[in-house]
């Protein structure tokens, strides 16, 4: 509403028209937007911060580029261009070298503590209640909730769980046979491994959680438990060998998770661990296909390291070098987690990063796909060239920055799964190289060139011919 002030006479008796108020209150919000503009670029305590002036002032481009799906794609052009530290939003800074890694997710600030990650960057679960995963928790709420499950991590239990990995590699793999000679879009292929391992447990977690959360009607309710789920949670309960069953072991003791940290952490493990594998091994297909000469000699190593797929196991693996390497090169330049995960530096602290005085409230991250794209940490960063992460790698490569590479965090937060999600890449990859050649079916665009990323990339079809090898 336009509210008109009368004209006032002034001494000499000429009328002043005064300004409509309405056209007063935009043309203030306007001066007082351009001066906290050029506040943020002039005095504000992170003005000596390289980056894009127009970033600096306002997180609007930031937000423009996530909402089209091309952020991690910009930054790493910023960083390629203003270098390893920017400025990425008035209150953020970015960085991508690895005294950065240690600096923000596991040095801890004298009288503070680690740097926690910001309650208002993510969307709490509808219970309120928190498990694993990339929601806020308190330290030594998530300690105690990841030390429930860190057993279930642990290189003793991944040895016991192992046979259910290769039951459900092997299931894939005669999957892809029945459907062998036609276009196959690998990405959903992908996802099926692990999405089928996480339901079995996750049935018999929820079945007996929810009985239990009612107890002492616990044994009349699992009696109206159909009896085939029934058997799958009493099979659950006796096992040892799965991800969930050490936590369920101390469902609501004192020290234990309770009922709702237990589901929620189960959401991680399906959605965490699900789609971030099939998308490493979606983009590794598809730069194996890219590269012949890259996909002609890790085929070799496979199929002169195995003769069937029973063979192939965690004791054998680790026997392959240009595996593990061509691997490396894949989480590098498609890491499925691509964004930054960012920290708070606390009010009333400063803290060195990287050798820069970062002032208190400022938000700060590792870009994951920086780190991988620009020529500050790799020689011909673009290229997909395994060779250099080989224990002796090319003089070329020599200098690259290899330990910048953590795709999977690094710090008392970092991905509980890691070892187990190295280990179900390289058995599907092995037993797919022994299986198929790979033939990629044309098409016109380019697939990597056209994913969108928003938290993860969402990933097109990418079709490809699985050929099966004929054995003597
Ligand atoms: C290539 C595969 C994977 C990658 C690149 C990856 C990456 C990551 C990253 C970057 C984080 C930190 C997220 C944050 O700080 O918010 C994380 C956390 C986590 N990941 Fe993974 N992940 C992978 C596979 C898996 C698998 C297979 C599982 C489950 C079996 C899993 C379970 C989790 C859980 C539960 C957390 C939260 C840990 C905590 O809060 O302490 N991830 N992962």
């Amino acid at each position: 509403m336009t509210v008109m002030v009368e004209s006032s006479p002034t001494k000499a008796g000429q009328a002043v028209t005064t300004l409509p108020l309405g056209l007063l209150v935009v043309l203030s919000a306007i001066l007082l937007t351009l001066a906290v503009a050029i506040y943020r670029i002039t005095l504000h305590p992170l003005a000596s911060f390289p980056g894009l002036p127009l970033w600096a002032m306002t997180r609007l481009p930031y937000a423009y580029y996530f909402v089209i799906g091309r952020l991690p794609y910009k930054i790493a052009k910023l960083h390629e261009e203003y270098g390893p530290t920017i400025r990425l939003a008035p209150g953020e800074i970015s960085f991508i070298d690895e005294e950065a890694w240690h600096d923000i997710y596991v040095k801890k600030v004298p009288g503070f503590g680690q740097l926690q990650k910001n309650p208002t960057d993510w969307i709490p679960p509808q219970s309120g209640v928190s498990g694993l995963g990339p929601y806020p928790l308190a330290d030594h709420v998530h300690s105690r909730i990841r030390g429930n499950f860190a057993v279930a991590f642990s290189e003793r239990s991944r040895r016991e769980q192992e046979p259910i990995l290769l039951k459900h590699v092997s299931e894939f793999i005669l999957a892809l046979k029945e459907n062998s000679g036609i276009p196959l879009d690998m990405c959903k292929w992908y996802n099926f491994i692990w999405i089928g391992n996480v339901f079995g447990y996750a049935t018999g977690a929820a079945i007996l959680g929810v009985t239990q959360n009612f107890w002492p009607l616990t044994p009349l309710l699992m009696s109206l438990v159909p009896k085939k789920m029934r058997d799958a949670a009493e099979k659950h309960t006796r096992s040892t060998e799965d991800i969930v069953q050490p936590a369920l072991k101390n469902l609501s003791q004192t020290d234990g998770v309770s009922y709702q940290e237990l589901l929620e952490t189960c959401v991680s493990f399906i959605i965490g661990g699900s789609e971030t594998t099939a998308t490493l091994l979606s983009g590794l297909t598809y730069y194996l296909l890219e590269n012949p000469r890259v996909l002609a000699k890790l085929t070799h190593e496979v199929r002169t390291s195995f003769s069937s797929q029973e063979e192939i196991n965690s004791a054998k693996i680790p026997n392959l070098t240009y595996l593990p390497a061509v691997l490396s090169e894949a989480l590098r330049l498609f890491p499925p987690v691509p964004g930054h995960m960012r920290r708070v530096v606390p009010s009333g602290h400063h803290v060195t990063i990287s050798g820069h005085t970062v002032p208190p409230d400022t938000r700060v991250a590792v870009d994951i796909y920086s780190t991988g794209h620009c020529s500050h940490n790799f020689f011909k960063p673009e290229e997909f060239i395994p060779e250099r992460w080989l224990a002796d790698p090319p003089a070329e490569f020599r200098n690259d920055k290899r330990k910048v590479i953590q795709p999977f965090l690094v710090g008392p937060r970092a991905c509980i799964g890691k070892a187990f999600a190295q280990l179900e890449m390289k058995l599907v990859l092995a037993s797919l190289l022994l299986e198929f050649d790979l033939e990629r079916v044309e098409r016109k665009d380019d697939w990597l060139g056209g994913l969108k990323v928003r938290g993860f990339f969402s990933k097109d079809p990418l079709m490809v011919r699985l050929v099966p090898v004929k054995k003597e």
